[in-house]
Order: structure tokens, then sequence, then C-alpha cells
């Protein structure tokens, strides 16, 4: 007789932590030196444990403390109830903003997504619990994958050497990146290490000339590679059409040249370079405007905002549907996120774009082992659940670092982390050029 499992939650751990971040420019300033993570574990009544993480910053922790413990009680299995669980969490005015272009650059900042957000963490950990109750992999748990392999591209930054001086900080082996020389080397680094063969440079931090000139550079270091120039909506509708113009012949896609769905319109209808985004359309709700005015060619998903791996895929379903690409966004994250992101992805047919990842930028993680790229791509692991273990004594280092701080890492704050080095420093508005 096979036993009887007990998927019932008896026990949800949430660790906030802070993990290493190396000095990378954005158009709103610098990462700080570390930034905050949750990682999320629910333990079933019969002891399986799934695992899960997202943003850790407090607008996140203070909706996934109540969240945590309506969980409790229920089953790991009961994916779509985690949405109704959300509804009952509050979501204080104050945490919501309409803007585009709010902190962490990820679009509006609305309840239902900052919910969304908690949401992903959970419904990652309970897939992982069930794979795990049930010995299948969490690809085989949305349908199963298509592909073996997930390619990611190189995410390359604008970087400083270092912090600020006198800034407590881990030290990177990356060196700067300041100019289309440094860019194209800091590429090098990233083929030599991970093997991958696109490319995507955070605009939005010089002039649009010197960033069509560091695109230029790649695409004489690497012929025929696929290109991606990402200014976070920094751009006006004529700068984004002039750059789009310029580099016409070596892009793949512009990312989010200017904000907001109306502006990326204006800039589609004149331009045939592709537009991506994971600016203007974060949300089912702003699909319809957007792909009514033909506005974006790629959305670029995020299963920590779009809500889970299962939102990612109606998601993807909804792009087939209306011929939009869909790729991966992705911001500062840990391991367990890069194996959800690589199961959901796997099962995605309409995938046909590299992936987003920060991964290569973190030093620090929570598993056990990390996960490796090889040729660009990450392997779908075929083990029970994401197939990743917790490192409980990296969890509590990083979570006693997060304990110690006085609170000024626990929200990501790239404008006051370049005001250290540029007290008259402001995040600009836009269009900034
Ligand atoms: O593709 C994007 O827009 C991002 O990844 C946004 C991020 O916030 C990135 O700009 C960063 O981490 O500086
Ligand atoms: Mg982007």
């Amino acid at each position: 007789m096979t036993a009887v499992r007990d998927l019932t939650v008896a026990e949800v751990r949430l660790t906030p932590i802070l993990v290493a971040d190396p000095p990378l420019l954005n158009t709103q300033g610098v990462h700080q030196p570390y930034t905050p993570r949750l990682i999320v574990e629910v333990v079933t009544a019969d002891g399986t444990t799934g695992v899960g993480e997202t943003y850790g910053d407090t607008k996140y922790l203070e909706l996934a403390r109540p969240f945590a413990t309506r969980l409790v009680g229920r089953s790991v299995d009961d994916l779509n109830g985690l949405f109704a669980v959300a509804d009952e969490v509050a979501v204080d005015a104050s945490r919501t903003s309409g803007q585009v272009d709010v902190g962490g650059l990820r679009g509006v900042q609305t309840a239902d997504k900052l919910r969304l957000s908690v949401v992903s963490a959970f419904e990652v950990a309970c897939l992982d619990a069930l794979g795990k109750a049930l010995g299948l992999p969490v690809h085989a748990l949305l349908g199963g994958k298509v592909r073996d392999a997930v390619e990611y591209s190189a995410y390359l930054f604008y970087k400083w050497a270092d912090h600020p001086e006198g800034v407590v900080c881990e030290k990177d082996d990356w060196g700067a990146a300041l100019d289309p020389a440094g860019v194209v080397e800091q590429a090098r680094r990233f083929t030599e290490r991970y093997g991958f063969t696109s490319f995507k440079l955070k605009g939005g931090v010089y002039p649009p000339d010197e960033e069509i000139a560091a695109v230029r550079a790649l695409a004489e270091a690497f012929p025929g590679r696929p290109l991606r120039l990402d200014p976070n909506g920094a751009w006006s509708v004529e700068t984004s059409v002039r750059v789009a113009d310029a580099l016409a012949d070596v892009l793949e896609y512009l990312e989010d040249p200017a904000l907001g769905t109306p502006a990326m319109a204006e800039v589609a209808a004149r331009t045939s370079v592709p537009l991506a985004t994971n600016m203007c359309v974060t949300t089912f709700a702003e699909i319809k405007e957007a792909f009514t005015r033909d506005a974006v060619q790629v959305v670029l998903s995020d299963h920590h905002y779009w809500g889970g791996l299962r939102n990612t895929r109606e998601l993807a379903a909804i792009c087939r549907t209306f011929g939009v690409g869909v790729s991966m966004h992705s911001n500062t994250h840990l391991g367990i996120s890069l194996a959800a992101m690589t199961h959901v992805a796997s099962t995605v047919p309409n995938l046909h774009h590299a992936c987003d990842s920060h991964y290569p930028w973190q030093s620090e993680d929570v598993l056990t082992e990390r996960l490796t790229f090889e040729n660009g791509s990450v392997r779908v692991s075929d083990a029970p659940g994401l197939g990743v273990e917790l490192d409980r004594a990296r969890l509590a280092l990083l979570h006693e670092r997060w304990l110690a701080d006085d609170g000024s890492l626990h929200d990501r704050d790239d404008e006051a982390a370049m005001r250290v080095a540029d007290p008259a420093w402001s995040t600009p508005s836009v269009p900034r050029w």
C-alpha cells in the first residue's frame, strides 16, 4: 500500500536576507552594496519543504507576513487558492504608485502587483514542495518541458570598479566598464565565464551617442550576435527613434526606450526595430492598450511580479495569441529564482529570445550548489521540485547581515546609493535625453 501524503502547510518560514551586489549603474543611480531578498519556506505536515524567493524590501515583507499566517492549514496543491489568500492581505495606500518609473524599474506599483510579487514566492515554494512530494520536477507540474535547456543573455552594465570608498561591501572581480572598450571587455568575460552568445546592455546611464557607440563596439567585437539596449524609459520619442535608426542593423530589440505605452506606441510606429518591455506591460490590465496600439513586440515576463510560474504561462499564451514575442526580465535574484525561471521558461513554446538574468552578478547564494551556465544556457532539472537545496548556514549568515543592518539597506534605493558618491544626485526626471 502506498503511504498517503499530507500536503497541508504546517509551517511557513520567512527569512529576509541581504546579498552582495556590485556597483551596477542604471538611469536612476547605482546598485547598493547589498540587496534585500526574501526566502520563503513552506513545510508540509509530512515534513516536505518547498522554497521560493522574491523581493525583500519592507513593502513586500509586510505583505508576506500576514500571507504566511493565512497559508498554514491550506494544502500546497491549492495553487489557485493563493490568489484568494492574497486578496485578503491589505496593502497600505502609501505603498502604491501609478508611476511606471518607480524604484526597481519594473513598472507601476499597484496593490495587486505588490500582492502578486509576494504570491509568486509562495507559489514557487508550494510547487517545489508538491514536486518533491510527488517525485516530479516543477516543469512537469506546469505541463512538461518543451526544451532541455534555457538560454540566457549576458546582462551587461556600465559599472564602477568598486563601491564608493568607505562603503562596506564585498569586492568583485569584474572591474570597471564606463565606455565602449569597458563594455566589450565585460562582454568578453561573460562569454569566457558562461558562454553567453547574446548581449543586453543596460543603458540610460550616459548620453545616447555614447551608448550607441558601446552597442556598435559590441557589434564589431561579436558580429551577428543578438544585441539589446535598455535605457529604462530614459529617452524622449525623438531620441528613441534616432537611436533605433542608428542601431537598426544590429539590434535584436530595443527595450523600453521611452516611458509608457503611448510613447512606446509612437516609437514603434516610426521604427522597424522591435520594442521590448518590462515597464509598460507589467500587469494583465496593461496588455490590452499596449497590444491594441502595437506598442510592444516582445513582453519580458518576470514571474516575481506577474504572480508566479502559472501566470507567466498565461501571459505567454496571450502573447502567442496576439503574435507578440515573449522572453524574461530579471532584477537581482538568487538561484532559487533562476531555477524557477528555468522551469517555467522550459515549458513556454513561444520563447524565442534568450532570457535576462542578473545571476552572474551575484557572488553569493543560499544554495548548497550554484546553478551553472553552459554555452549560455541552464539545463532544466528533472529532479523532484525545483531541483535545488537550501544551504542553511549560508541563509543564516545572510540573514544575520540583514539583522545587523540599521535599516538603510532594507529597501532598494539606487538613488540613495548614488548620492554617496555624488551628494547632489537625484533621480533624473524623464525623459532624461
Ligand atoms: O530590464 C530591466 O529594466 C531591469 O532589469 C531593471 C533593473 O532594475 C536593472 O535596471 C537594475 O537592476 O539596475
Ligand atoms: Mg528592462
